[in-house]
């Protein structure tokens, strides 16, 4: 691999062509000479890391038409034109159809070797969002597959395929690390909104004063700029409320109102649109019983629960433990770059015996642990090892605090209550880690 920007340069003129590969490589480019412009758009694709500089006049394929070939194979790949005329609506045309640069000879070395370091920097830009894409698909993707081969899984997979294909608003209860929230990215991306937004909003964390300019959005002071609220940014995606059972009854009455109401939202030039929102909520409590005690209020909860999915607790589904666990060891080994540990008869003994109250999250814990050889059931936690077993701790302590952080969207005291930990415990822990609660004020989609 080199960090050199790549050139394909294509010219009829042979001479031409050696001079222009000898100024460049001087420049730091590397250089591709082609005299015939079919033959420069062999191996050209997606992914081609550089750029093309071509000449317009030639005999049997002109500069534009070579451009509308590489157009169609990819629209960003920046094609740069060079013309012994100084034709400039013939540019300006060419500029409008999507030509990168348009430039007229005898053109400075020094205006080329700029027109081309721009267009290369346009184009290893245009890769690295395309891959960072491809990533967070693949990532999201493999963190939305549901394991499991229960009677209950397997009816849940095709209820969830079932509510894709349907609109509606869902409800999805269960304890807590059940799944829930896996569950409702599922549908998501099994529905046609599967493009836009799956906005997470953590209803534990929401603040009364800043509830309206959070869900609807608020004018940037001075600037008459707007800040997108969270219904926006789920405008034709899916919003998830999540804990909705820890909304303060004046919250309730709030959400209840705002959704009655979601028909409208205000977009600044355009006026008023109509707004296009799925809703899943989700709850850890019996929102029956929190109904019957007065501490939810029922028209929220039937105005919320369109359709309703409950999941069980991991002890009622014991004969998916074993897949789930060799799923999270060989994510989290893949991820971390670990090696995959045999599971020994110890470990499936405490798979099978043990309760998770924690449920799957509970779980996925116990595997990371044992992909780090932190278990209590690893013969060779100490001894030889000993020497790295401090730091294993420490990132191990690490992930648990971003995850943590995560799911409270950032909000430190949500994290550390969650954690069972002090306040000073806790900064002391975020400092020596280098961790920013800030990084994860809003949860990426
Ligand atoms: N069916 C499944 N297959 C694979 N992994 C799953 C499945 N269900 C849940 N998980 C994993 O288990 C963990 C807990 O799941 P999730 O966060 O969805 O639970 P939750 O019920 O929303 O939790 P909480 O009530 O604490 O918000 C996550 O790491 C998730 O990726």
């Amino acid at each position: 691999m080199t960090d050199m920007p790549l050139v394909r340069l294509v010219d009829d003129d042979p001479d031409l062509l050696a001079a222009q590969v000898q100024s460049l490589e001087i420049a730091g480019f590397r250089a591709e000479a082609f005299t015939e412009p079919d033959a420069a758009l062999r191996d050209l694709g997606t992914d081609w890391p550089g750029i093309v500089l071509s000449d317009v006049r030639m005999p049997k394929m002109d500069g534009f038409q070579l451009f509308e070939r590489i157009h169609a194979i990819d629209p960003e790949l920046p094609v740069i034109l060079l013309t012994g005329h100084g034709d400039v609506p013939m540019a300006v045309a060419a500029l409008r159809q999507g030509v990168y640069d348009f430039l007229t000879k005898p053109i400075g070395g020094g205006s080329l070797i700029a027109a081309l370091g721009r267009a290369a920097s346009a184009r290893a830009l245009v890769l690295e969002n395309r891959n960072l894409r491809r990533l967070q698909h693949e990532r999201s993707a493999s963190e939305t597959r549901l394991i499991g081969q229960s009677a209950f899984m397997m009816h849940l997979r095709e209820t969830v395929e079932r509510l894709g294909g349907a609109e509606g608003d869902v409800m999805i209860l269960g304890p807590t690390g059940s799944g829930k929230e896996t569950v409702a990215r599922a549908i998501h991306r099994q529905s046609q909104r599967l493009a836009r937004n799956f906005v997470r909003v953590s209803c534990a964390t929401l603040d009364e004063a800043r509830f309206d300019s959070e869900m609807r959005g608020s004018e940037a002071a001075g600037r008459g700029q707007r800040i997108a609220g969270q219904l926006e940014r789920a405008h034709r995606g899916t919003l998830y409320l999540d804990d909705v059972e820890a909304l303060s009854p004046a919250l309730q009455a709030r959400l209840l109102e705002l959704i009655e109401d979601k028909a409208f939202v205000p977009t600044g030039a355009t006026g008023p649109r109509p707004l296009d929102v799925r809703i899943i909520a989700a709850s850890r409590a019996d929102l029956g019983q929190c109904m019957k005690d007065g501490s939810f209020r029922s028209d929220l909860f039937y105005r919320l629960s369109g359709i309703t999915l409950t999941l069980p607790p991991l002890a009622e589904r014991r004969e998916d433990i074993p897949e789930l666990f060799q799923h999270f060891l060989l994510s989290v080994a893949a991820r971390m770059d670990l090696p995959v540990r045999p599971i020994t008869g110890e470990v499936k003994a405490r798979l099978s015996a043990y309760g998770w109250p924690g449920n799957l999250r509970e779980l996925r814990h116990f595997a990371e642990h044992h992909a780090l050889g932190l278990s209590p059931f690893e013969p060779s936690a100490s001894g030889a090892e000993s020497q790295g077993l401090t730091d294993l701790v420490a990132e191990y302590e690490a992930e648990l605090i971003r995850d943590a952080l995560r799911l409270a969207e950032g909000n430190a005291t949500a994290a550390m209550s969650r954690l069972r930990l002090a306040r000073k415990t806790f900064y002391d822990k975020l400092t020596r880690h280098g961790i920013k609660p800030v990084e994860f004020r809003r949860t990426r989609t």
